[in-house]
C-alpha cells in the first residue's frame, strides 16, 4: 500500500508567527519524540527496527536511534528508511557521484549555498542556513543591525538582481533548474490518464471501508495486511471497521471509528491512475472535507441504502457535500448506493434513492449525464471491482463502481499557466527533506531546481526534490498531487497551510475585499463569516450584498436585497479581516458557527491589494 496520512500539520496560531524559529532548537526533537507514540506506531516501530537491521547486513552498523529517526521520517517504510542509512552510511568517496551537476556556470546563488553547506559540514554543530550566511554579509555591509523577516534580502533576491518590484528578472533557468521543457517531457512521457477523486458523503455510510475494499479487491492491499487490520479490528471491539482501516490510519480515527482528516492513497486501472481522497463525513469536519474536494477532479458520493440511514442522511452531510462540491467546482459524480446488502439489494430502494437524489442534484447544479448511480456493498465487495453475483440484483446490469469510475474523461490540465499549487499539508523536520508541502498542481508545471514564491509570506524558495504518488520524480504537472521538497527560504516557518506556491513571475495576489457570486445554502445578510478557500480558514464579513441573480442567465434579480434566501444566488462583497491570497475564480465556501452558509466564485478581488509581496496594505 502506497498510501499515507498527512499528519504533521501546522497550527494556525498567530503566535507561529512570532515563533523565533533557529535549526538548533527543539523543533525537532518534539516531532520525533517517541515517547508520543501510540501503541500501534509504537509496534511498528519494533517491527520496522528488526526489519531494517536485516536489510543493513553485518556490514552496516546503524544505531538504534538512526533506525527509528529513519522508520519516523519514512512513515515506517523499511525500503526507504534502508535506502537513507545506507546513503549516509556509506563511504566517503561514493558521496562525489550524487552530488548534483550544475548544468550552467553557477549562479551567486548556488554560491551562497554551497559556501554555507561547506561551512556547515566543516562544523559539527547545526550552522546558519546559506540565506542567514548571505543575510548576515549584507547586514555587515549596510550596518542594519534590525531583525526583520519581510525586508532582509534571501540568496534568492542576490540571483534576481535588482528590479523595480523585485520579481520580474528572475531567472529561475540560471539558478540550478534541470532546465527541462516540462510540457514536452509529459508530453512524450505517455503518461496514464490520471484522476484525483474526493469520497464525500454522511458520516457511517461507509465511506472508507468501500475505498478499503476497492484497494483490496485491485490487490493494492495484500491479503496479509488486511488480515492483520482484522485482528487488530477484533482487538478493540471494532471488527466491522477493518476494512476502513486501510484508509483510517491514525489511532483517534480508529477508536472512535471516525474519518478526521482526508487520507490519500492510490490505485491504477488499464486506463488510469487515481488518488483516492477520502473525507470525513462527520459535520465537526467539514472544513478538512473541503480541502479535500479542492484538490479533486470528481466526486464519489456514498450514500448508505439501509433503512432510515438514507433518509437522516439526507439531513446531514449528504445534501451538504453534494452542494459544497459543485460550487468548488466539481461537475462529475458517482453516487455509490452502498450497503446494498443491508437493503437485501432491493430494487425498489435503489430507484427511490436515484430519484430523490436525481432531482436534489439537478437543482443543485449537476447535469444528469454527469451523474452515475452505481448500487454496491463496500462490505461484501459486491459491484465494487467484481458484478453482483449472479441471482443477487438481477434487475441491474449496469457497471461496477470501478468502471463507472473509468468513465472520467481526463482532466483539463492547465499546462501554460502560471505555476499555483495551494499547499495541503507540511511537513517539517525531516532527516533528508526539513521543508517540504504537498498540494495539487492547480496549473502550470513545476520542476526540480524550479524557484517558487510562496504567498502570502512572500518568501521565495528553491524546489530541491519532488514527489508523485510517492516516487520521486524530475517534473510534475497541473492535475497532478505532488509533495514538494523546499530549500533555501527565508522565514519557513510564516509557511502555513492554505498558502500558495506560485511562479515568482506570475505571483497570487494578497486580497483583504472580494466580490464573489454565491449559492446560499442558508439565509446570507450582512454578518461575520469564515472564509475558506483549500485550507485556509479567514475570518471576514459580508459587508454587502450587491444582488440577487438569475440561477441559469446570472441576470439581476434585485439589486441591494436585504437578504438572501436559501437556494438563491446572489453577488455579495466581502471584507476580510486578514489578506489571503486569492485570485478571480477562486472556490470559497462561507460558513458561520461550523455551519456551511454558501459557496461560490471568487469574481473580482480587489485592485489594490493584488501586490505581490503579501500582507495587506
Ligand atoms: N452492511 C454493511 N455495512 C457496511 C458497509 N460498508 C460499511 N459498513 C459499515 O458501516 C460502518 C461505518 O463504515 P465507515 O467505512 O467507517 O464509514 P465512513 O463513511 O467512512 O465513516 P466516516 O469517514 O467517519 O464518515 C462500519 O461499521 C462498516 O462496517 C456495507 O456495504 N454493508
Amino acid at each position: 500500500m502506497s498510501g499515507h496520512r498527512r499528519v504533521k500539520d501546522i497550527s494556525y496560531d498567530e503566535d507561529d508567527l512570532d515563533y523565533d524559529y533557529d535549526e538548533g532548537d527543539e523543533y525537532y526533537e518534539d516531532e520525533a519524540g517517541d515517547d508520543t507514540l501510540s501503541p500501534e506506531d509504537q509496534e511498528q516501530m519494533r517491527v520496522g527496527t528488526i526489519k531494517v537491521r536485516e536489510a543493513l547486513g553485518p556490514s552496516i552498523t546503524a544505531t538504534e536511534k538512526e533506525i527509528q529517526d529513519a522508520l519516523w521520517n519514512y512513515y515506517y517504510d523499511v525500503a526507504n528508511s534502508v535506502k537513507h542509512i545506507r546513503s549516509i552510511k556509506l563511504p566517503k568517496q561514493t558521496k562525489p557521484a550524487e552530488q548534483p551537476k550544475p548544468t550552467k556556470s553557477e549562479s551567486r546563488f548556488d554560491q551562497a549555498a554551497k559556501a554555507a553547506a561547506n561551512a556547515a559540514s566543516a562544523s559539527k554543530k547545526p550552522g546558519p542556513s546559506p540565506d542567514d550566511i548571505v543575510i548576515n554579509a549584507q547586514k555587515k555591509g549596510t550596518q542594519t543591525g534590525k531583525h526583520d523577516a519581510k525586508k532582509k534580502a534571501s540568496a534568492t533576491d542576490m540571483a534576481k538582481g535588482e528590479t523595480n518590484d523585485g520579481l520580474e528578472k528572475l531567472s529561475v533557468k540560471e539558478i540550478g533548474s534541470k532546465n527541462l521543457d516540462v510540457v514536452a517531457e509529459f508530453e512524450k512521457s505517455g503518461l496514464k490518464n490520471a484522476a484525483n477523486f474526493v469520497v464525500i458523503g454522511h458520516v457511517d455510510h461507509g465511506k472508507s471501508t468501500l475505498m478499503g475494499r476497492l484497494l483490496y479487491d485491485l490487490n493494492v492491499v495484500d491479503k496479509r495486511s488486511i488480515d492483520r487490520l482484522q485482528r487488530e479490528a477484533d482487538t478493540i471491539g471494532k471488527s466491522s471497521f477493518a476494512l476502513a482501516w486501510v484508509m483510517d490510519q491514525t489511532s483517534e480515527e480508529r477508536n472512535r471509528g471516525v474519518t478526521v482528516d482526508i487520507a490519500m492513497n492510490h490505485f491504477e486501472t488499464s486506463k488510469t491512475r487515481f488518488t483516492i481522497l477520502d473525507a470525513p463525513g462527520h459535520q465537526d469536519f467539514v472544513p478538512n472535507m473541503i480541502a479535500g474536494a479542492s484538490q479533486a477532479d470528481f466526486a464519489v458520493l456514498v450514500i448508505d441504502a439501509g433503512t432510515n440511514s438514507f433518509e437522516s442522511g439526507l439531513k446531514g452531510q449528504t445534501k451538504e457535500h453534494a452542494l459544497l462540491v459543485r460550487s468548488l467546482g466539481v461537475q462529475r459524480l458517482v453516487v455509490a448506493v452502498n450497503k446494498m446488502d443491508a437493503a437485501n439489494w432491493l430494487s425498489e430502494r435503489f430507484e427511490e434513492i436515484k430519484q430523490q437524489m436525481s432531482a436534489f442534484l439537478t437543482n443543485a447544479g449537476f447535469h444528469n449525464k454527469n451523474v452515475a448511480f452505481i448500487p454496491c456493498s463496500g462490505l461484501t465487495g459486491d459491484n465494487v471491482a467484481r458484478s453482483v453475483p449472479q441471482g443477487t440484483a438481477p434487475w441491474y446490469d449496469g457497471p461496477t463502481l470501478v468502471s463507472a469510475l473509468e468513465a472520467a474523461e481526463p482532466a483539463a490540465r492547465a499546462l501554460t499557466a502560471p505555476l499555483r499549487i495551494t499547499i495541503a499539508d507540511i511537513f517539517r523536520g525531516g532527516i533528508v527533506h526539513p521543508l517540504s508541502i504537498s498540494g495539487r498542481l492547480e496549473a502550470g508545471t513545476l520542476q526540480v531546481g524550479d524557484v517558487v514564491h510562496a504567498a502570502p509570506a512572500g518568501e521565495l524558495a528553491r524546489v530541491s526534490g519532488l514527489e508523485v504518488d510517492d516516487e520521486a520524480v524530475d517534473w510534475a504537472v497541473a492535475g497532478q498531487i505532488a509533495t514538494v521538497h523546499l530549500s533555501d527560504i527565508d522565514g519557513a516557518q510564516h509557511l502555513r497551510l492554505g498558502d500558495v506556491l506560485c511562479s515568482p513571475q506570475h505571483p497570487v495576489p494578497t486580497v483583504t475585499k472580494f466580490t464573489a457570486k454565491i449559492l446560499s445554502f442558508e439565509h446570507v445578510l450582512p454578518m461575520q463569516v469564515s472564509v475558506l478557500r483549500g485550507r485556509v480558514d479567514a475570518a471576514g464579513h459580508v459587508e454587502a450584498l450587491v444582488a440577487t441573480l438569475d440561477k441559469s442567465s446570472g441576470a439581476v434579480v434585485k439589486r441591494k436585497p436585504k437578504i438572501v434566501q436559501p437556494g438563491a444566488v446572489a453577488r455579495v462583497r466581502i471584507r476580510l479581516d486578514k489578506g489571503i491570497p486569492l485570485e478571480d475564480g477562486a472556490r470559497v465556501v462561507l460558513r458561520v458557527e461550523g455551519k456551511t452558509v454558501a459557496a461560490g466564485l471568487v469574481e473580482v478581488v480587489d485592485e489594490v491589494k493584488k501586490k505581490a509581496t503579501g500582507g495587506e496594505s
